[in-house]
């Protein structure tokens, strides 16, 4: 075997539970190293997507090349990938560990070791890698990083003595930070004169250049020319560049052993190009593929609904594109008779549905309706079948149903004691069954409960946070499928039923359900020029009512004549807002009505 001299490459992913302070220390990295000049520098670096900035949260990880002169007066090339934080998106950051030797595990020093902590390090400590703690927002004078060093070692079992104490905010630390990991992580190896051997990180779609996919090359090289081979899928493309990302797109002449980078395949159609995939050479494929990844399964579904439904083709071609990028996205074409064509899409949570809406919307310009989230429900009927279902409009006639069985989450949350009773009380209102709890240290107590997925995705997390005045955090995965008392909710409007408002709820909650959601409904559907009735129903009973008056809406009554300009401007604005209604039989409905049940507050 031929090694190439790899001890100057140090690959690692930063992780940490939300809001650690993972988007700053890159940047201080990114200011450190010179990578941006500090004029340039806008905060947040890594995090490309405007939704990513607005929000102030990683939603996709990226991967950056920077050098780094060491106190040892070497030059290092660091490849640092920084990750998302929140539960939606833990796939994310096992794919970006998939391609590291190390991992910054950075805990804030006024919170300490929070859910997505312990399973981040989880993470970091399965997949082999040398771990880098970093006990962050020491300026504040609310740090206590000693404790935290404590709950480190006790909680994570990391050994703490090579805990750096850094500030993102202030760059105090960030140089030790730097050199601890090229003291602490190793660097890559591998075999130079072999055959090619990359796994795809992720990849993305350019309108020009086709798939641009991330890799990292574990065996042999890449050069702009080759005639490349996807190990699963077995297209073959010819490499039309190779390049890092420092943080803008840098095109390099070869991509070698131990390296991060990108590859412009020139692959045009979506589809074409898998993370998780290997890259080979077509005339000396390796032997094994990568091990890849596991595929992220959805959780959540709604329906997709072009307000317009000319744009249905555009959503079907939108949603191909953006899978090139978000693999974990699942759909298939949905049908409402209040609503017309779209698709039923699947996602890993409620924050990676509003992220993806919101970038179909931008991206691609498309106005949407998204329909009340479901999970997947699994019916069994009289006849000895079963059907899976997403969508409340699948679910059989009652008298076809033998039984519905529901998914159910294992979650933790990590609290000071004093909340514990809150929390019991909320897992009590949710449906759930605390199962047992531990204490880690004084200030927090771990808590193990079980909970359907249907009542964490409504407004479980929000609530967790008031009642806890925010000093909560939770983590969850899949359990089990458990038998449930599920009905259909239907809402009418105007003695009309309206398919894409209704929704699958416990027997025990309907009537409240009913009642919250007919009051929602009525606070958010405005006035029409006749009485719109609400009712919710099971089956045939009708089980709650409100009603919206009638007005007549004027909108030039304001103007008091004259001005013309003004009036035309105000029927622009009546316009544009009616862009936004979609017309149920002779209802305005806005798009955020078939969200309300979200809104719902059922206490
Ligand atoms: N005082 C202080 N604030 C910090 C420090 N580091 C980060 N913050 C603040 O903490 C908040 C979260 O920081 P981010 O860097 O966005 O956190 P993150 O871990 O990347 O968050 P996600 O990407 O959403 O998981 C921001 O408001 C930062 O300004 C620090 O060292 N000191």
């Amino acid at each position: 075997m031929k090694t190439t001299d790899t001890s100057h490459i140090r690959n690692f992913s930063i992780i940490a539970h939300i809001d650690h302070g993972k988007s700053t220390i890159s940047d201080r990295i990114l200011e450190l190293t010179h990578t941006v000049e500090e004029r340039d520098l806008e905060s947040q670096m890594l995090d490309s997507m405007d939704i990513e900035r607005e929000r102030g949260i990683t939603i996709k990880s990226n991967a950056v090349r920077v050098t780094y002169t060491a106190d040892d007066g070497q030059d290092y090339d660091f490849n640092l990938i920084d990750t998302p934080g929140h539960v939606d998106f833990t796939y994310e950051v096992s794919r970006s560990l998939a391609a590291c030797e190390g991992a910054v595990l950075v805990v804030d020093a006024t919170q300490g070791v929070e859910a997505q902590t312990v399973s981040n390090a989880n993470l970091a400590m399965n997949a082999d890698l040398d771990i880098v703690p970093a006990i962050n927002k020491i300026d504040l004078p609310s740090a206590h990083p000693e404790e935290v060093k404590r709950e480190i070692e006790e909680e994570l079992a990391i050994p703490a003595e090579d805990s750096v104490l850094v500030s993102g905010k202030t760059g105090e630390g960030i140089h030790d930070l730097l050199e601890a990991i090229v003291y602490l992580v190793s660097p890559p190896s591998g075999d130079a004169d072999a055959p090619l051997k990359a796994l795809i990180l992720d990849s993305y779609f350019d309108e020009y250049r086709g798939i641009i996919a991330t890799v990292r090359v574990f065996d042999g090289q890449i050069r702009p020319g080759a005639r490349l081979r996807m190990m699963a899928l077995g297209d073959t493309f010819l490499c039309d560049g190779v390049g890092v990302k420092r943080p803008l797109e840098t095109p390099v002449d070869v991509l070698g052993v131990g390296e991060v980078g990108y590859v412009v395949t020139g692959l045009k159609e979506p589809g074409l190009v898998k993370t998780g995939d290997t890259i080979t050479e077509d005339e000396r494929p390796c032997a094994e593929a990568c091990p890849g990844y596991h595929e992220a399964k959805p959780m959540v579904f709604t329906g997709l609904f072009p307000i317009d439904n000319k744009q249905y083709e555009n959503l079907r071609d939108a949603l191909e594109k953006l899978h090139v990028n978000d693999p974990s996205l699942t759909w298939e074409p949905e049908t409402s008779v209040a609503l017309g064509f779209g698709f039923r899409v699947g996602f890993l949570g409620l924050l990676h549905m509003e992220v993806v809406k919101e970038r179909l919307e931008r991206e691609f310009s498309l106005d949407l309706i998204a329909t009340s989230p479901s999970v997947n429900y699994h019916v069994y009927c009289t006849d000895g079948t079963m059907l899976q279902i997403t969508s409340p409009q699948d679910l059989p006639d009652v008298t076809r149903i033998d039984h519905i069985e529901e998914p159910y989450l294992k979650a933790k949350v990590i609290v000071p004691p004093d909340f514990m009773g809150a929390v019991m009380q909320l897992v009590v209102d949710h449906r759930g069954e605390t199962k047992d709890m531990v204490y880690l240290s004084e200030r927090s107590v771990e808590m193990h409960f079980d909970i359907p997925l249907a009542e964490l995705i409504l407004d479980f997390f929000d609530q967790l946070k008031s009642r806890t005045k925010g000093y909560a955090s939770l983590d969850y995965e899949f359990s089990d499928y458990r038998t449930s008392d599920l009905v259909r909710l239907d809402i009418l409007l105007a003695g009309e039923e309206v398919d894409a408002l209704s929704f699958i709820v416990h027997r025990d909650k309907a009537y409240d359900m009913a009642r919250g959601l007919c009051d929602k409904l009525k606070e958010i559907i405005p006035q029409q020029l006749f009485e719109v009735p609400i009712q919710g129903a099971i089956g045939n009973k009708i089980i709650s009512r409100s009603t919206v008056r009638a007005r007549r809406k004027d909108v030039l009554a304001k103007c008091y004549g004259g001005d013309i300009s003004r009036k035309r401007k105000l029927l622009e604005k009546q316009k544009e807002g009616k862009k936004r209604m979609k017309s149920i039989g002779r209802v305005e409905v806005p798009q955020e009505a078939f969200l309300a049940v979200l809104k719902v507050d059922d206490d």
